[in-house]
């Protein structure tokens, strides 16, 4: 067996570990990254940039369909070929060639094969070949192994074969009846792609749509797919399933049975720990790892858990935020120098806790951040709800001759700072920065009176919300 000794070892090449990469080269330390698949990870080639890439055509028409002018020229339909193929260009065919270029640029070392952690600040990858190498990280080792689909334990569905996230992003095939179950994030979006290229699709939903956020967002989304022809079926639960000749068949807690060509399933994520040697370091395998606020795994002092593997926002953007204050973080103490885990410093993630932005891009799209009024009434805050119809702002009657919005804010009265934004309409993931901003910085209501929307924006939205509180007053 090889060996070799460096300064950090970075487990995954994913979005989030070659950002932790990035930071602690940057910073002078030695680093080594380890990659099982495809440098780039899941977000590259089997979730956001694929996902999106099925998306965006359909949503173009639909904009374009709703402008009088505009919609004249919409003569066609959807080319899905066309669609297909550009999401093949978005992920390079499954080729990583492109990011392996990137490491290599930013001086980060890639050892390709799978890593087990073997004993403290030590593992030992397994390359496609077989040949194993043991290598000891001198200062840290970081997880950022990222997370898999899981897979409900329901009697028949395995057999079925059943679609994950990544076959409904990868697909080059359209099937004509596609069954999904699950109501959150994947299931909303998929749901909505492979209507837009003309599949008779079920979604089979636990409870309402997108559940977590604000339920009037899960009611427009609900609406919207029934509009793209979508059967949602909430309130159901899978008990069975089963093949019938070509047909999947799903047997619901309503006694109603689905028949579909394929099945999608989407109902949520498991930790890839399963296989990572936590047990050689006392850790439970298969479980999601516990960090602390500087993303450091706790009870063990060089190991750290960055991205969807801590299960603390299972988005690119918020793991690549961690991951920028974790490579920061290992710099620090492996130098010596002062670490600002304070919160809001420059070495925790303390955004996770209060301010995560995320942007569902369904029919309509749905961008939120922060508290939802229930989350906001059980952290015990004094709560004022600013709910606003986006259509009412001059701004939304030039973007479309049709658009339906809604936005909600949560202020914390006590404090008059909003603490959550909710936005449902066309592109309101556009809209989603500002109220971000207006919550990490905890910018006074009466700040806000001075920070002007442009006219006619959908953010005029903003004044509206500020004209419904009241203007403050010494
Ligand atoms: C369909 C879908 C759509 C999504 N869309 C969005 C979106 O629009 N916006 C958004 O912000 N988020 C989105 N997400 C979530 C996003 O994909 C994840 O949050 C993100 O990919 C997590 O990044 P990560 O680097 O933590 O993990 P991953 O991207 O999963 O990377 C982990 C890497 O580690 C490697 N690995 C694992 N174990 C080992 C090991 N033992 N040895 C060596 N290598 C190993 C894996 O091969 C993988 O490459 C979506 C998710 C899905 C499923
Ligand atoms: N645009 C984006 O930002 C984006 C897009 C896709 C995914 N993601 C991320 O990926 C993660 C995973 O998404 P997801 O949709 O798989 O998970 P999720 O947790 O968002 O939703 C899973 C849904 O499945 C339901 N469910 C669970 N078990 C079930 C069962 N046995 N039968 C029926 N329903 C069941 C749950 O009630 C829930 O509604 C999310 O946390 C999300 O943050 C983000």
């Amino acid at each position: 067996m090889q060996t070799r000794e460096t300064d950090v070892i970075v487990i995954g090449a994913g979005a989030v570990g070659e950002n932790v990469a990035d930071r602690t080269v940057q910073g002078g330390l030695e680093t080594v990254i380890v990659e099982a698949e495809l440098v780039g990870g899941e977000c590259s080639y089997w979730a956001c940039m694929p996902s999106k890439a099925l998306l965006r055509s359909a949503a173009v028409l639909r904009e374009a369909r709703a402008v009088d002018g505009a919609k004249q020229a919409v003569t066609g339909e959807l080319d899905v070929a066309g669609v297909l193929r550009r999401r093949d260009a978005m992920t390079h065919d499954w080729n990583d060639s492109s990011q392996v270029e990137w490491l290599n640029g930013a001086g980060i070392d890639l050892v390709r094969g799978h890593a087990r952690i073997t004993g403290e600040r030590e593992l030992v990858v397994t390359a496609e070949d077989g040949a194993e190498t043991r290598i000891t990280a001198r200062h840290a080792i970081v997880a950022a192994t990222g997370s898999a689909a899981l897979l409900p334990d329901v009697p028949g569905l395995l057999d079925l074969k059943p679609w994950t996230s990544r076959e409904a992003t990868s697909a080059h095939e359209v099937p004509a009846r596609l069954a999904v179950i699950g109501g959150g994030v994947v299931g909303v979006e998929m749901a909505t792609a492979y209507a837009g290229f003309g599949s008779d699709v079920t979604v089979i939903a636990r409870s309402g749509l997108l559940g977590g956020l604000e339920s009037f967002a899960g009611e427009a989304v609900a609406e919207g797919l029934r509009e793209l022809g979508v059967t949602v079926k909430t309130g159901a639960d899978l008990v069975a399933a089963r093949r019938e000749g070509d047909d999947a068949v799903l047997e619901l807690s309503d006694g109603t049975t689905i028949h579909a060509d394929t099945v999608l399933v989407a109902t949520g994520r498991v930790p890839h720990t399963g296989d990572l040697g936590l047990e050689t370091i006392g850790l439970e395998p298969g479980a999601w790892l516990d960090v602390d606020d500087t993303l450091r795994v706790r009870g063990v002092d060089w190991l750290y858990g960055v991205g969807d593997v801590n299960h603390r926002a299972l988005l690119t953007h918020q793991g690549k935020y961690q991951a920028r204050a974790a490579g920061d973080v290992i710099v620090a103490r492996a130098k010596g120098t002062t670490v600002d885990d304070a919160p809001w410093g420059a070495h925790v993630a303390t955004a996770d806790h209060s301010a995560v932005p995320q942007v569902v891009f369904s029919h309509p799209e749905v961008a939120s951040v922060g508290l939802t009024e229930k989350q906001a009434r059980n952290a015990g805050l004094e709560v004022r709800v600013l709910d606003y119809d986006l259509s009412w702002v001059a701004g939304a009657s030039t973007v479309s001759d049709d658009y339906r919005g809604q936005a909600r804010a949560i202020v914390d009265a006590e404090r008059e700072v909003i603490v959550g934004a909710t936005f449902v309409g066309p592109a309101v993931g556009e809209l989603l920065q500002a109220a971000t901003i207006a919550i990490v910085g905890e910018v006074p209501i009466s700040r806000l009176w001075h920070a002007v929307p442009p006219y006619p924006t959908v953010s005029e939205v903003w004044l509206r919300w500020l004209e419904s509180f009241g203007r403050p007053t010494p």
